[in-house]
């Protein structure tokens, strides 16, 4: 479950990017954050990963602690390949290798690219990069995952596929935030806010 209750974020020169802002995903729920540029959708997945603290309100995370990211810079590591980008976080939590590798490969073949997990991230496209960094975020089945516009890089057959794994985690009991303007994704959400307009749920 992800909550936000009441917050308010300013950006580093004190500007209000949102206020008093509330809303909630339960687990099993896809929700979707819209709006336009610069209406503060990055900022509140940055506010609900704790990356960026807010002037008023708390955010809940339940259960506390690790949640999978999606970021619109991907942060994926440029001299390792696909595969490595997956399975070195896991490793890094305490799973053993063989484990790791096994989610890995399953994450990427459900992405459709189980065919450039040996190849470097430099070596892949914008959009090959996207379905990595989504099958790092569901490849060992998280409780919660912030998504920063996940398909944004991708043509419709690709952005039909990332939305079918998002749904399949919260169908299998996540709770998913996802920013996004795809309209595909808008209509298979099971809540849906827009940040321009100011929140309110569907
Ligand atoms: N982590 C952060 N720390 C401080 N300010 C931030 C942070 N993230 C975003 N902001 C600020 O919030 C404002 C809204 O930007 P943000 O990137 O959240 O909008 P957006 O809706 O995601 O836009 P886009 O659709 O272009 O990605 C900007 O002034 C930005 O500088």
């Amino acid at each position: 479950m992800i909550r936000v209750d009441d917050v308010t974020a300013e950006s580093h020169d004190g500007a209000v990017i949102f206020n008093a802002l509330t809303l909630e995903v339960r687990d099993g729920q896809l929700a979707i954050v819209t709006g336009h540029a610069g209406s503060g959708k990055s900022a509140l997945i940055d506010v609900c990963r704790g990356e960026l603290r807010p002037v008023a309100g708390t955010v809940t995370l339940d259960p506390p602690g690790r949640c999978a990211v999606v970021t619109q810079g991907y942060e994926l590591c440029e001299s390792l390949t696909a595969a490595e980008n997956i399975v070195l976080p896991l490793v890094a939590r305490g799973m053993a290798y063989a484990e790791a590798a096994g989610l890995a490969s399953n994450a990427l073949g459900r992405l459709g690219i189980d065919s450039i997990s040996d190849h470097l991230i430099d070596e892949i496209s914008g959009g090959q990069r996207q379905r990595v960094a989504v099958a790092r975020a569901i490849a060992d089945s998280p409780a919660i995952v912030l998504a920063d516009e996940p398909t944004s890089a991708l043509d419709a057959e690709n952005r039909a596929i990332v939305l079918a794994e998002l749904r399949r985690v919260a169908d299998a009991g996540a709770a998913v935030l996802v920013t996004t303007n795809d309209a595909q994704l808008a209509e298979d959400a099971d809540a849906s806010y827009d940040l321009g307009a100011r929140l309110s749920p569907r």
